[in-house]
């Protein structure tokens, strides 16, 4: 293989990777294109100007759709491959591999067909590119981007914009710095007035990649030449002008051999008495090897900042394939593996909310050292201890018979129904600490990357944490009113062993009146005595509890969030498994183009390694 096929050969194999991922001069792409790393060469030409002839002449067959209007309504990627004298020639699409065309005639009607199949019978333009591959002798190894002609006026039948719509198509394949510009003027029309040439100046000010070609120039009115354009007097351009002389149309009409008119625009140039002078590099042979060397020798310099372009686009699709995870595999074993590891990263980014490390437990410590004891602050005592409501109390405890020292029964109904109170502060801050944990549960799932892909298993996963969030806040509240409760059921006897005393010690003088048991300071004094039993026992409870919360829902929310979803999961059989994998389709989407973009750019960036070693 010569360097020169190979390096042609390279950029077409690639070329039409790309076509089939979508990547190609007028496609929009959330990609990075590699086709525009690529250098290519555009044909552009207004309506008429010979476009066609040109391709086929250079092709040397007859193969391109002709008729009236716009004919070429998509950009046909036309490989040309050189093989082997005596060779036979064929064609092949990349739309219908493995069916080999020898018949020409049949390569235009498909190229009709496929236009068609896109652009519909409407007559619009379409910028995804049919990719036709010509295996001949008689070619060099080229290959060339024919797009629609440049028109000024839509025909019947076409849609008004279609004049903007082809200018559109055509200037995004010829702005990309890698595009070759072969800009096919008439030599029968004023050059300044050529359509190929105003675009081509636009893109590209400085000609540097810009090939003029003159096509009829046995046209010209007798006694003229365009040897003021071919020499580059009129219009300067950085690579040499070619003059053509293709098939007139009764050349056509009588089916004149390509082949035949090759020789033919051979002659016609060295017995020209204008252009005998430049006859070696007249011709529409001489085009089609000028490009090729020059197409060549640019892809040669190319291939470092093609390969880093690779390069880089292969890391950055490496580390998005990171970030979307890897494919689910598709064994149940690989796949309840896969949810465990899932469920496992979402722990203990859970965990280390609770433990510190993330934010959020500290909140829980928030409600045990200032909502409950600020709760606590506030029940009613003072209300329930009023000197009223302790003489009512006392009173409808003793009955028909007031008490004769203590009053035992009051004692109890008082601090019984004070006691009644700390349901209240207990039960809420059971609440509070599990709206804490809930909220951890949402935070830690936002958090867990690796289940952003799975958005059944996510909510599974809140569902299940949540439902053992709800169980683990039942048992907490029966645990704390259960606190409660066991403060009224036995109360503190120390505690009343010491009243007495008190009383007698702050009575102090035998002589002072005795204390009128039916009056204020009597029941000042009971409601006193409740209130600092009562005082006691809230520190209790203060500390008590956030243990009972502690216990009943932080320790095992850290240690079985999950362990009722994990027994269920065993139970689980590949199907059920497979719907919990279930992704985001977007994301499966993105994924596999990824992927698919990834093997492109390594097939590139293999295909480039190759060829550079047998350089
Ligand atoms: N005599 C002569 N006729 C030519 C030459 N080049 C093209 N023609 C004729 O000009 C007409 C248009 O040529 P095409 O090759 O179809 O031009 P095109 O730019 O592809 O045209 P559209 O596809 O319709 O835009 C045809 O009748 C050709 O035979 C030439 O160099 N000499």
């Amino acid at each position: 293989m010569t360097t020169m096929e190979s390096l042609i050969g390279l950029v077409n194999r690639i070329q039409r990777a790309c076509t089939v991922l979508g990547d190609y001069g007028g496609g929009d792409n959330t990609f990075s294109s590699l086709w525009e790393a690529l250098p290519s060469v555009a044909v552009v030409g207004g309506q008429s100007s010979g476009k066609s002839s040109v391709l086929e002449s250079i092709v040397g067959r007859d193969f391109l759709p002709r008729g009236s209007g716009i004919v070429t309504r998509r950009p046909l990627v036309l490989q040309l491959h050189k093989t082997d004298e005596g060779s036979q020639e064929y064609a092949e699409f990349l739309h219908l591999p493995k069916r080999r065309f020898t018949d020409f005639g049949a390569v235009r009607n498909e190229i009709q067909e496929e236009t068609d199949r896109i652009t519909g019978k409407t007559k619009q333009i379409s910028p995804v590119p049919i990719h036709l591959s010509i295996y001949s002798p008689n070619v060099v190894n080229l290959t060339l981007i024919d797009l629609p002609g440049l028109t000024k006026v839509a025909i019947e039948g076409q849609p008004e914009t279609i004049v903007d719509d082809i200018e559109t198509m055509v200037r995004s394949y010829v702005e990309k710095p890698n595009c070759i510009i072969l800009a096919i003027s008439p030599a029968n029309q004023d050059i300044a007035t050529s359509d190929a040439m105003k675009l081509a100046r636009e893109v590209d000010p400085s000609g540097d990649r810009t090939f003029g070609v003159l096509t009829k120039l046995d046209l010209m009115d007798k006694g003229t030449n365009a040897l003021d354009v071919l020499e580059g007097r009129s219009y300067r351009l950085q690579q040499p002008w070619v003059g053509i002389v293709n098939r007139s149309q009764a050349d056509i009409n009588k089916n004149v051999d390509m082949i035949v008119a090759r020789r033919k625009e051979r002659e016609y140039f060295a017995t020209s008495p204008d252009y005998g002078h430049l006859a070696s590099k007249m011709g529409s042979e001489y085009l089609a090897k000028l490009l090729s060397q020059h197409l060549e020798s640019v892809i040669r310099s190319r291939i470092p900042s093609i390969t880093s372009s690779i390069n880089k686009t292969i890391d950055e699709l490496e580390s998005e394939m990171d970030h979307l995870g890897r494919p689910i595999a598709l064994d149940a074993g690989a796949q309840l593996y896969t949810v465990l590891e899932v469920c496992r990263a979402f722990e203990r980014i859970f965990k280390e909310h609770l433990d510190g490390g993330r934010p959020g437990g500290d909140r829980i410590y928030g409600v045990f050292d200032n909502q409950l004891p600020a709760a606590l602050k506030k029940l009613p005592f003072d209300r329930h201890l009023s000197l009223q409501n302790v003489r009512r109390v006392v009173s409808e405890a003793d009955g028909y018979q007031p008490h004769l020292i203590a009053p035992e029964q009051g004692y109890r109904r008082l601090i019984e129904g004070a006691l009644n109170y700390f349901r209240g502060p207990a039960e809420a801050s059971v609440d509070a600490v599990h709206f804490v944990l809930k909220e951890l549960v949402r935070k830690s799932i936002g958090e867990t990357q690796e289940l952003k892909r799975f958005p059944t298993l996510q909510a599974d996963i809140a569902a299940a944490a949540n439902e053992a969030l709800e169980r683990f806040r039942d048992e907490s509240k029966k645990t704390v009113v259960r606190l409660v409760d066991m403060e009224s059921s036995y109360l503190t006897v120390d505690f009343f062993r010491k009243l007495p005393q008190e009383v007698e010690n702050k009575g102090g003088n035998p002589q002072a009146p005795v204390t009128d048991r039916y009056g204020e300071g009597h029941f000042r004094r009971i409601g006193s005595n409740v209130s600092s039993y009562v005082g006691m026992v809230s520190d209790t409870l203060k500390n008590t509890i956030p243990k009972a919360v502690v216990f009943c829902q932080v320790k095992e929310a850290k240690q079985s969030l999950l362990t009722r979803f994990y027994t269920q999961l065993g139970k689980k059989e590949g199907k059920q498994l497979l719907q919990l994998l279930d992704e985001d389709p977007a994301l499966m989407e993105r994924r596999q183009q990824c992927a698919k973009r990834l093997e492109l750019y390594k097939a590139a960036r293999d295909e480039i390694d190759s060829v550079s070693w047998t350089r």
